[in-house]
C-alpha cells in the first residue's frame, strides 16, 4: 500500500517511522511518502494561507497548493482514496479502518489554520474518492495527529504488519469481537499489592475462561459504551456500578 501525507509541518509525521509502522515501512508493506505542502507553492514567501471570504477570524488554506499538489501525487486515472482530516468529517472507526487497509493507495491532506478551502474537496471528487474524516469530537491545530492516528489504526490491520493476526480478532471494535469493549488481561505476578487476578484464568478451564472474558466484555460495554451493545446484551435496568 502506499501512503501519501500533504502538511505544512512534515515532521509532525517522523513518529510514523517508528514501531509497528515503521517495521511495515522497512519491509516494503507500507511505502510512506510525507509531503511539505509549501513545495507546491511559487511566492518568496511560499505562502499557503489567505484571509476567509465572507470574514471571520483566521487563515483559510490556499487551494492552489493542494490542487498542484494533488494533481503531482494523484496523476489522471489513478484509483486513489483522499482523507481529509476534519473536525466536521465523518467519524472514524474501526470499520473504516479495515476498509483502507485494504486500499491500494491513500491520500492524507493535513490542514492547519481554518481548514481547507472547500473548493479542494469538491475538485478532487471529480477524480478520486474523497472522505473528510474526524477522529472525534474535539477540535484540534491542525490535521497531523488525526493522521497519525489513522494512519496506525488502518497499518496494523494489513496482513503481515501484526505478527500475530489472531490478536486482533479480540480487540476492542473489532467485527469479529461483536463490536464489544476488551475484556480486562492479567499478567504476572498471580497477586500484586495485594490484588489477585480472577481465579478463573488460573483455572487452564479454556471453556470458562472464555465465558468469563465474554461476560467482562459485555459488562464493561454496558457500562461505558451501551450503544455497541448489540440488541440481545441490552438491558434497561439502571446500573449503579462504580464507575471504573
Ligand atoms: N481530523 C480531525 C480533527 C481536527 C482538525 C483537523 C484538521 C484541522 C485543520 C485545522 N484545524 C484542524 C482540526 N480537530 N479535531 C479532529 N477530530
Amino acid at each position: 500500500m502506499r501512503v501519501d501525507v500533504v502538511s505544512i509541518f512534515p515532521d509532525y509525521l517522523a513518529p510514523l517511522r517508528l514501531s509497528l509502522v515503521g517495521k511495515a515501512i522497512e519491509t516494503g508493506l507500507i511505502d510512506l511518502a510525507v509531503h511539505d505542502l509549501r513545495d507546491w507553492t511559487h511566492d518568496r514567501h511560499r505562502t499557503v494561507d489567505d484571509t476567509p471570504y465572507g470574514g471571520g477570524a483566521g487563515m483559510v488554506m490556499r487551494p492552489e497548493p493542494w490542487g498542484e499538489a494533488l494533481d503531482d501525487l494523484v496523476p489522471a486515472g489513478t484509483d486513489a482514496r483522499l482523507l481529509i482530516m476534519t473536525p466536521s468529517g465523518r467519524p472514524f472507526d474501526q470499520r473504516l479502518a479495515a476498509e483502507l487497509a485494504a486500499e491500494p493507495r491513500v491520500i492524507i491532506a493535513c490542514g492547519r489554520y481554518e481548514g481547507i478551502d472547500a473548493r479542494v474537496a469538491e475538485h478532487a471528487a471529480t477524480r478520486m474518492r474523497v472522505d473528510e474524516v474526524s477522529i472525534g469530537d474535539y477540535v484540534l491545530n491542525g490535521g497531523e495527529a488525526a493522521a497519525l492516528v489513522i494512519i496506525e489504526a488502518f497499518a496494523r490491520l494489513i496482513p503481515g504488519v501484526i505478527g500475530n493476526p489472531e490478536s486482533l480478532a479480540e480487540e476492542s471494535h473489532s467485527a469479529d469481537h461483536d463490536q464489544l469493549l476488551e475484556y480486562p488481561v492479567y499478567t504476572k505476578p498471580a497477586a500484586w499489592r495485594g490484588l489477585e487476578v480472577p481465579e478463573v484464568l488460573l483455572s487452564g478451564h479454556h471453556g470458562r475462561i472464555t465465558a468469563w472474558r465474554h461476560e467482562r466484555a459485555v459488562e464493561l460495554t454496558r457500562r461505558r459504551r451501551p450503544e455497541l451493545l448489540p440488541d440481545a446484551e441490552r438491558t434497561d435496568e439502571l446500573e449503579v456500578r462504580p464507575a471504573v
